[in-house]
């Protein structure tokens, strides 16, 4: 995997997760995976998301792990550190950008509209997180993007659920769709595996 494009051919969906406690990265990844989804996506929101990183890393190589949110100055580093392979940002300042390119990791920078995606493109960017999606226009917004950006694709993130997932999936532009319904917090905090790897099985079936 050596490209934000190779991110999109991962699967159809990129699951979002808030991890509060480190100990649940390991059986969460482990769960995905028997569901039938190979990547995870780390959301930076809680202190346990670097260790997080690490264990899944680590433990559990065969799923690619990422980390979302990448917001601050430093995360994109500490991030890598931890055993990223790639980034995902909601949106994006120069600096993030030089930041999360220094790294040297595929990375999908957050966009909502048609002048970023333009300047992201500019940099050389192919692949983009499209976000967040449904409240930024949803399916008729990429729709459109289609026309005068041709050669970008998207994650669109933000809104996605079961119900909507197919209709972004069915667009040329659209490569995979993120989303945290995979892996909800009660989820997690009670330890259903097994639910999870069920909702994983369901999300790794859309397309
Ligand atoms: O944390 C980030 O970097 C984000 O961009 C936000 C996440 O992508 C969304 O929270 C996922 O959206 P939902 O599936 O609607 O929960």
């Amino acid at each position: 995997m050596n490209t934000a494009s190779d991110v999109l051919d991962l699967g159809p969906v990129v699951p979002v997760v808030v991890l509060e406690d480190a100990e649940h990265a390991v059986p969460t990844a482990q769960a995905l995976l028997r569901g039938g989804i190979s990547t995870i996506e780390v959301t930076l929101r809680t202190p346990a998301a670097l260790s997080a990183i690490e264990r899944i890393a680590a433990e559990v190589p065969e799923v690619v792990v990422g980390a979302g949110t990448i917001t601050e100055r430093g995360q994109a580093q500490r991030a890598a550190k931890a055993g990223a392979r790639y980034l995902v940002t909601p949106g994006f300042t120069e600096t993030l950008l030089d930041e999360v390119d220094d790294t040297g990791l595929p990375s999908l920078p957050g966009v909502s509209t048609v002048s970023e995606a333009l300047r992201l493109a500019e940099r050389g960017a192919r692949a983009l997180k499209f976000f967040p999606a449904e409240p930024s226009g949803g399916v008729p917004a990429l729709k459109a993007f289609a026309g005068p950006l041709p050669e970008l694709r998207f994650c669109p993130t933000g809104g996605i659920t079961p119900d909507n997932a197919s209709s972004y999936l069915a667009l040329p532009n659209v490569g995979c769709v993120g989303g945290s319904w995979l892996c909800p917090r009660d989820l997690l905090a009670a330890g259903e595996w097994e639910q999870v790897e069920t909702m994983a099985r369901q999300a790794a079936q859309l397309g």
